[in-house]
């Protein structure tokens, strides 16, 4: 089975807001595997098991992993079941369903996606079974047991590098209680000592990085505990972190200079297989070690038969599907890149993953580990199995007291109960989690300039905007008198119509042809609707003054392509169809671009990347869907990104611009957030930075809108539009300021916090986290008419905007 076949083949993109293309072809089937429950509200679902969710047309089928039907429906939204994609979360056919992957038609037709014996048997794992693996670290490649071959060893104990050279890492040395534990044949102790071609690229905290890692995996933080949570922030290089420790491991080793690892196995998601490979071409090149990636030429079986490979890289979905292969094969190390997605226990990755008798594990992620407790224990339960005891016993001991405490109504006496077991339980899951923020690499980037740009929006778009506030639909809303989801089909067309007016033209239409559309709620909201297009109106034809926004792209992306020739721009959007019209606005301006979206073949996705970073690159625009596949691209070729459209989730929006601002940029970054002033837009920027959207829970990419609940109070806020407003967001910072050119409050700039579940002693500042509202009063800012900035791309694009912020980090190296 390829990677190549694994994808689902969709029809060619093109501008889809006609009508007519909008039609799914009914012979198109697509396949998932699913996780699904009964619906509840609770925030932490109980999943029932693994399932395949078939999608044809506007109807599916849900298949549990015996082949039987467990929920059938037919008259879905197509739209709905069309932008189906992993990580997504819905309630189809009364039962509520994670998706977790892509099944390839091959793999549903010849079965091979039921097998596995049913994923939720991780239900009843049992740690203990996990832990019978525990042994001697180095048993499987120190097995010289002759008095010959350790004599002979004894006179080549000699580091690898000279530990006294300037400049060299040298490992801590094992304790005696080590010693005495793992060096049975008595060994003498020998310097490990990094590699200096690798010492002398490695940052700091990199340095830092590689000793933790070293003295996890070795056992000496943690007795008999080999595992690790390096949860860096984004681009601290958590890649070249773990590479320097695979290269140290494979060649060196405490005890009589062993090797300590043989085989090691990186597991990624599919985007980012070809980054490994080419992380380890670039900082070890391709004599010292070599790499076998697996995708649709190269099987595991070949990596079997083959002695040279001591790495594996392989993908999260095609791990499933070679499991039995790669059971069979002795692996000293695991290391899982974006490996947040084992927080849940239950699925089919995690069950497989635990399955490996491989006791060295090392979780990589970008995203913080303590903000949920039961995901948190899931992901220490991987990486050293049993150490918070069984599943209900650390609930009893931590999860509960812990939240009981955090309660408005808790007691004294539960308060200090709650704090002492959070801070034992940091105490002890801190010996082997790393999170560094990016503060530590700011000093190695250029100036990053952030504006968010509050844009006019169009005369058609007010008209619009108005007409969709006063339908029934909305109304009902409001009176609560709806169902529980309808509230989100007006958000939706209120997105749209920030985007384009184009957008919600074609849903309307799509809609009038629809066999649905009488019990259709959406009747309710695009009533009259088409009645305030333009008679004529086609939105193939669409024109940039229609939506604010998209006039201040296409000035923006002509002065940047005026002012910096050689500078390429990454454009962000989460919408497919918004994708197109962006693409469309290339075309028609004759900028060269690429594209990435979900759509785009694992197999091309390197490809691309690395295209759009060479500077023999044409291209001057990166047309990118942040939520499928954003995560962990470097797309440092472009210097400029704009976010075309704002998430709920702060997490995907600082995902996408973390892409750019990262080690190797060598231009100054400018980043742009585009919203529409006084529409909903601005409602969820400030739900964004406000406490709601600084909770724990929404710093996880998986968490979408659905996930929110919303008071009626809340709704009749995002479902009012400020027509005279410059900027609400600003109205809203109780600044005394007019708009003229405010260079932001004097205050010492206050820290972020991160709201952890684990308590306040745990908290650091973590960029992670989106600005607060305290923290956008400090930034610059200033209406479209007070503008008196020399900053020369702002001042192009005034005449549409009402309101700027702006903040400039390292201000030091500033343009
Ligand atoms: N010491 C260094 N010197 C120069 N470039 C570096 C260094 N360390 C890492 N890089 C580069 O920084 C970029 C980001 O590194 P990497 O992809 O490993 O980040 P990450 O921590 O995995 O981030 P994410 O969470 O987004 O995946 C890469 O292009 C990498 O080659
Ligand atoms: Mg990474």
């Amino acid at each position: 089975m390829s990677a190549n076949e694994n994808r689902v083949h969709l029809a060619p993109k093109e501008i889809t807001v006609s009508k007519g293309q909008e039609e799914e072809p009914d012979s198109l089937v697509k396949y998932f595997s699913v996780v699904w429950c009964k619906p509840s509200k609770k925030k932490h679902k109980k999943w029932e098991g693994d399932a395949v969710l078939i999608v044809k047309g506007k109807s599916f089928t849900l298949k549990d992993l015996e082949g039987k039907d467990i929920g059938r429906g037919i008259g879905y939204k197509f739209k709905e079941l069309e932008k189906i994609e992993e990580g997504q979360t819905m309630t189809i056919g009364g039962k509520e369903i994670e998706v977790m992957g892509i099944i390839s038609p091959d793999d549903f037709n010849s079965g091979r996606c039921f097998q596995l014996g049913g994923g939720s048997s991780a239900a009843l794992r049992s740690s203990q079974a996990v832990k019978k693996c525990f042994s001697n670290p180095f048993k499987s490649v120190c097995k010289l047991s002759s008095k010959e071959n350790r004599q002979k060893s004894f006179q080549n104990c000699k580091p690898r590098h000279d530990p006294y050279a300037p400049n060299s890492l040298v490992m801590p040395r094992p304790d005696n209680n080590h010693q005495w534990m793992f060096s049975k044949n008595c060994f003498p102790v020998v310097d490990v000592v990094i590699d200096p071609h690798l010492v002398f690229h490695l940052r700091p905290h990199q340095k830092e990085g590689i000793i933790f890692l070293y003295e996890c995996v070795m056992g000496m933080r943690v007795n008999g505990r080999c595992g690790a949570i390096l949860a860096d922030e984004m681009g601290l290089g958590k890649t070249l972190q773990c590479i320097s420790l695979i290269w140290t491991l494979q060649c060196q080793g405490p005890y009589g200079g062993k090797p300590v690892i043989k085989k090691t196995l990186i597991v990624s998601p599919g985007s980012l297989v070809n980054n490994w490979r080419k992380e380890f071409q670039k900082w070890l090149g391709i004599e010292r070690i070599k790499i076998f990636t697996v995708d649709q030429d190269h099987k595991v079986e070949e990596f079997t038969k083959s002695p040279f490979y001591p790495v594996l890289i392989i993908s999260y979905e095609m791990l499933l599907r070679s499991l039995d292969q790669i059971k069979n094969i002795k692996f000293d190390l695991l290391i899982c890149d974006e490996g947040h997605r084992l927080k849940n226990s239950t699925i089919k990755t995690a069950t497989a993953l635990i399955s490996l008798a491989c006791e060295k594990r090392i979780i990589l992620t970008g995203t913080p580990v303590q903000n949920d407790l039961q995901e948190f224990f899931a992901l220490i339960d991987f990486v050293n199995p049993g150490i918070l005891g069984s599943l209900p016993s650390y609930r009893k001991i931590y999860e509960e007291p812990i939240i009981k405490s955090r309660q408005p109504s808790a007691s004294e006496e539960e308060k200090e109960l709650g704090e002492r077991r959070a801070a034992e339980l940091t105490c002890l899951t801190g010996l082997f989690v790393l999170r560094r923020t990016q503060e530590v690499i700011n000093k190695y980037l250029p100036p990053k300039i952030e504006n968010v740009v509050f844009c006019r929006p169009g005369a058609l778009q007010v008209e619009l905007y108005r007409k969709l506030l006063n339908s029934q639909a909305v109304r009902f809303c409001l009176q609560g008198l709806l169902e529980n989801s309808s509230h989100l089909i007006c958000i939706g067309a209120l997105k749209k119509l920030c985007n384009h007016p184009c957008l919600l033209f074609s849903s309307v239409k799509e809609k009038e042809c629809s066999s649905t559309w009488d019990e259709n709620e959406e009747r309710n909201l695009y009533e009259g609707l088409i009645n305030v297009f333009p008679a004529d109106y086609n939105p193939l034809m669409f024109t940039e003054e229609e939506s604010g926004k998209l006039q201040v792209l296409s000035k923006l992306l002509a002065v940047i392509h005026e002012l910096c020739p050689d500078e390429k721009v990454v454009l962000v959007s989460n919408y497919t169809q918004t994708l197109n019209i962006l693409q469309e606005v290339c075309k028609r301006h004759g900028y060269a671009y690429t594209r990435l979206d979900g759509q785009t073949q694992i197999s091309q996705r390197q490809q691309i990347v690395d295209g759009f970073n060479s500077k023999y690159s044409s291209d001057f625009i990166f047309l990118l869907s942040s939520k499928a596949g954003g995560v962990g691209l470097n797309l440092i070729g472009g210097s400029h990104l704009i976010l075309y459209d704002i998430d709920w989730n702060p997490a995907t929006d600082i995902q996408a611009m973390s892409r750019v601002w990262r080690d190797g940029q060598k231009h100054p970054v400018h980043i742009y957030r585009l919203l529409t002033t006084g529409t909903i837009e601005e409602k969820i920027y400030q739900r964004q930075i406000s406490k709601q959207g600084l909770s724990g829970a929404v710093v996880d990419l998986t968490k979408t809108c659905d996930h929110i609940q919303f008071s009626v109070e809340e709704l009749k806020n995002l479902f009012t539009l400020h027509e005279s407003s410059h900027c609400v967001t600003h109205d809203l910072l109780d600044c005394e300021c007019t708009g003229e050119n405010h260079t932001g409050d004097s205050l010492e700039k206050l820290p972020v916090f991160r709201n952890c579940q684990l308590g306040t002693h745990q908290q650091k500042s973590d960029s992670l986290k989106p600005v607060s509202m305290s923290q956008l009063k400090q930034w610059k800012h200033f209406s479209g008419d007070h503008l008196n900035l020399t900053d020369p791309f702002l001042e192009r694009i005034r005449e549409n905007v009402s309101f700027f912020f702006q903040n400039i980090t390292n201000q030091t190296t500033a343009i």
